[in-house]
């Protein structure tokens, strides 16, 4: 049983920064999914790449965005000081390629969540992001693929795994037939998932 974060008490809001770097339907249905909860909220939006999708898509739904820049987040003081600014309590990564450093993961224990397109530990780590990790499954012969909700540390895609959930890969995929129906997984399970996890409820599993 994977312990979860605190629950959060009467009155509490629980204050989530969403990370990605795409076009952001991952972001975009965690927004929703809190946008009227009366504890949990999605109150902004930190990006890495200009020309992101994911930036129109929060800006629709009102959320303000923080932009970054790799040197000051890598190295420096990886934005906490914004984070902590607008009462950030947790993180979900939804799609961000950069590697979350240790300031934050110290800053932020058992509060950043990661979902991985892949059924972990097999197809993650450095390079596995987008179809690089769909080509891998496939080039491996794999006859179901799924996703893996996480727990960030400091290493790629090894913290401990909160979720996963299966799909079969299909005679004749191709890293774009199997990314979608991974995809579909994704969008049916990672805010459920992220608000069980951020309201503290035991017992999360596949
Ligand atoms: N400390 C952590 N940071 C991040 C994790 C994590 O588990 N721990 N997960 C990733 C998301 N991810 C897989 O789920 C992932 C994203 C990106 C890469 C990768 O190889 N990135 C490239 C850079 C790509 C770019 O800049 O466009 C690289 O590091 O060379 C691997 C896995 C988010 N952060
Ligand atoms: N290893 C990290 C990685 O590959 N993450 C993947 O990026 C996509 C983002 O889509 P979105 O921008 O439409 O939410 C998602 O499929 C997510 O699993």
């Amino acid at each position: 049983m994977i312990p979860t974060v605190s629950a959060t008490g009467p009155g509490h809001t629980e204050r989530i920064a969403v990370f990605a770097s795409g076009s952001g339907s991952n972001a975009e249905r965690i927004i929703r999914h809190f946008a009227q909860h009366p504890t949990v909220q999605v109150t902004l939006l930190v990006c890495n790449k200009p020309e992101a999708g994911v930036r129109a898509k929060a800006a629709a739904a009102g959320i303000p965005e923080l932009l970054i820049e790799r040197g000051r987040f890598l190295s420096g003081d990886a934005y906490l000081p914004e984070l902590k600014a607008a009462g950030i309590s947790f993180l979900v990564l939804a799609g961000f390629l950069w590697k979350v450093p240790a300031a934050l993961i110290e800053a932020y224990p058992r509060r950043i969540v990661n979902i991985h397109p892949a059924l972990l530990p097999r197809f993650g780590g450095k390079g596995m992001w987008g179809a690089h990790v769909h080509q891998a499954v496939l080039e491996a012969g794999e006859t179901e693929s799924g996703i893996t909700i996480h727990y960030v540390d400091e290493h790629y895609d090894h913290g401990d795994h909160i979720f996963q959930a299966r799909c079969p890969v299909l005679p004749g995929d191709s890293p774009d037939t199997l990314a979608a129906r991974v995809l579909a997984l994704e969008h049916r399970h990672f805010a459920e998932v992220v608000e069980r996890v951020v309201l503290g409820s035991e017992g999360v599993s596949g």
